[in-house]
């Protein structure tokens, strides 16, 4: 019997979304939504405010449940509880325990990861010198600002060393330097084989990913590398990019 090593095998894609549609009452919010993501890939989705980021991002990480279409990560039809360990997810809502420390609540998704003993220690503090909070780890939440508390939502993203990360707007309410430091993390983990899934609405942000889904009114318009999205559209920046493809594609 010939035995095949994993790694002949095929791989799955991260995310794999075929025809999501979401609606809410009579609004369809998203609109046959089909988009791979693969393995390793720094990929961004960019639209406007209620264009329906949010939504496919919480369709994705199984937080809430499409009215039609599938969604797989990893390989693994989702939702699925016992996939919440293999990925991390930064939600646009902080969803931290304000009356617990930095470092309680980081012991709470520790355990919730199966980190224990040393590793856990390690992981803690590599985590919280990322996002620049190492001197604030037994400050309680409550103190906390919003750009902490946004910095902190993405050390306990970072905490097991998922092998996906889903962040909702990262570095909404980051000042720019520390945003460099975050986008710096990103690339490294980027190259360590971490696949990224982001959620923005600023451009240059757009710009770092290795490609991005135009969203618009909950249909994707486009699905690209920030160059190609530039040259198929005549322009010089994505800006310009995402308002000559942002209104194709719609009905
Ligand atoms: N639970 C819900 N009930 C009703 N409508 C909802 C619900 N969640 C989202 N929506 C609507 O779906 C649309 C898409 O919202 P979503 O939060 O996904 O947008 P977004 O692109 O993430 O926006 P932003 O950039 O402002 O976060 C919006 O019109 C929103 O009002």
């Amino acid at each position: 019997m010939v035995s095949v090593a994993s790694t002949d095998l095929p791989q799955t894609a991260a995310v794999d979304l075929h025809g999501i549609v979401r609606t809410f009452g009579s609004r369809t919010v998203l609109n046959d939504v089909t988009l791979r993501v693969e393995r390793g890939e720094l990929f961004g989705l960019l639209g406007p405010s209620g264009s329906g980021k949010t939504t496919l991002i919480k369709l994705m990480t199984g937080i809430d449940k499409a009215d039609g279409g599938t969604v797989h990560m990893l390989g693994e039809r989702m939702p699925q509880l016992s996939m919440f360990q293999r990925f991390g997810y930064m939600a646009q809502s902080d969803a931290l325990y304000n009356e617990l420390t930095a470092k309680e609540n980081l012991l709470f998704f520790a355990s919730l990861y199966g980190l224990s003993g040393a590793r856990r220690k390690e992981r803690i503090e590599v985590s919280m010198a990322v996002v620049d909070l190492t001197d604030h780890l037994n400050k309680q939440v409550a103190a906390y600002s919003g750009g902490m508390k946004r910095r902190l939502s993405l050390a306990i993203a970072l905490l097991h060393e998922p092998e996906l990360l889903v962040l909702d707007e990262p570095t909404v309410g980051i000042d720019p330097v520390l945003r460099q430091s975050i986008w710096r993390e990103l690339f490294a983990l980027r190259e360590k084989g971490t696949t990224i899934v982001l959620t923005t609405h600023v451009m240059d942000e757009a710009d770092k990913c290795d490609r991005i889904a135009l969203i618009r009114e909950g249909r994707l318009t486009a699905v690209d590398s920030p160059a190609a999205l530039m040259e198929r559209s005549g322009t010089t920046n994505i800006e310009d990019a995402f308002i000559v493809l942002g209104g194709g594609d719609r009905s």
